[in-house]
């Protein structure tokens, strides 16, 4: 395929609540769209950054930023461009893996789309729907904590994952198992928020039955997950550790995660996140599909991915009306607790030309 161009867009989507977490609170969701045009046909790519760098190193203006330097430009030199060859066109620029993420999936889409092959069969999806869990913020008050999980039970979400951090963490789990049950499948989200010396404070949250605790330390603190895996008995799951395969395979290996929460944009990419759920295939690693807030293109994409064969836990792949009162994209419905996943060529879906106009706040051409 060659390049024409890319477009980079910004668009701001107001979420339908603030949503709190240990690193802080988002009322908007400002995000980085690509639309690439080839000789074959168009591709959509979405990057997962934050506004700022406070839950990984990346953020949105700068993926902008290397995106129209450094990345597009790389490709735009290569002889032939084809999904499988961006990674390797890119791997010479350090880092920045949300960003070569939206490039690559934007590729990826245009490529499918071209030879009219959905994006879920390319990765080995093995079901037609997913099972959703959705995530719940840190509240004002257990009160308000209890009727938002309530109203997710009544939408038909599987499984409920809840923000934690110092000060709120035993009591909220607590509070959820009293008034829901022991049979609500259920876990916390720290995204870094505890050290090693709170691991007898963990401890506590052992006797609530929780599939899981994700990230309670330092993304670079792999050894101290595996001390803290001593130290209590509820799995460990690992997020923003886990930047590839490779760091997936160590993790494991050192012990330090039994289960690990896979985001395309955080490893660098759908491939790359094909890679990760082998890897953890392969060592009996059970993995689920995180979120980052997408818009219904990023969701469309991480749908499919949560349809491989590995994915045996409920993921973060909630419907759009979980944060967007409209979605640039047809909207994503639960249906008995479940997404469908798209079967269209490509990523399936596309941006719904006026509701994206409505949130769009800026767009540039970089020319191939
Ligand atoms: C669904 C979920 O909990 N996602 C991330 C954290 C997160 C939280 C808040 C966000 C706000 C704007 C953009 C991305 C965000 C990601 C996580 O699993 O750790
Ligand atoms: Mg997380």
């Amino acid at each position: 395929m060659k390049l024409s161009g890319v477009e980079l867009r910004r668009i701001e989507m107001p979420l339908v609540a603030p949503f709190r977490t240990s690193f802080g609170t988002q009322y908007t969701r400002d995000i980085l769209l690509l639309r690439v045009e080839t000789d074959d046909a168009e591709g959509w790519g979405e990057c997962g950054t934050l506004p700022d760098p406070l839950y990984s190193p990346e953020y949105v203006d700068g993926a902008a930023d290397v995106l129209r330097r450094f990345l597009v430009p790389a490709l735009a030199a290569a002889e032939r461009v084809d999904a499988n060859a961006v990674g390797t066109v890119l791997a010479p620029f350090k880092g920045h893996r949300m960003a070569k993420a939206a490039l690559e999936m934007a590729v990826l889409d245009a490529e499918l789309r071209a030879e009219g092959r959905p994006l879920a069969r390319e990765l080995g999806a093995v079901r037609s729907s997913v099972p959703c869990g959705v995530s719940v913020g840190i509240m004002g008050s257990i009160g308000e904590l209890l009727d938002s999980v309530g109203g997710y039970l009544d939408a038909g979400y599987v499984r409920i994952k809840l923000k934690i951090q110092p000060g709120w963490d035993v009591e909220p789990v607590r509070a959820v198992r009293e008034r829901f049950g022991d049979d609500v499948l259920l876990q916390v989200d720290a995204n870094t928020a505890y050290t090693l010396a709170d691991a007898r404070h963990l401890a506590k949250l052992d006797p609530f039955g929780l599939l899981l605790i994700e990230q309670p330390l330092d993304e670079e603190d792999v050894l101290g997950h595996a001390e803290l895996a001593k130290q209590v008995t509820t799995p460990i799951c690992l997020d923003e550790s886990i930047v590839s395969a490779k760091s997936a395979a160590d993790a494991i290996t050192l012990g330090a995660c039994r289960i690990v929460n896979i985001k395309p944009g955080r490893v660098g990419g759908y491939l790359e996140a094909r890679r990760v759920h082998d890897v953890c295939a392969a060592h009996g690693i059970p993995v689920w599909c995180g979120g980052m807030l997408e818009s219904g293109i990023g969701r469309a994409a991480n749908v499919a991915l949560a349809a491989l064969p590995g994915f045996t836990l409920p993921g973060d792949t909630s419907a759009s009306d979980r944060y967007y009162r409209t979605d640039i994209t047809a909207p994503f419905v639960l249906a008995d607790g479940h997404l469908p996943v798209p079967d269209g060529p490509g990523i399936g879906v596309a941006p719904v030309p006026e509701l994206l106009d409505e949130v769009t706040t800026a767009t540039e051409w970089v020319s191939c």
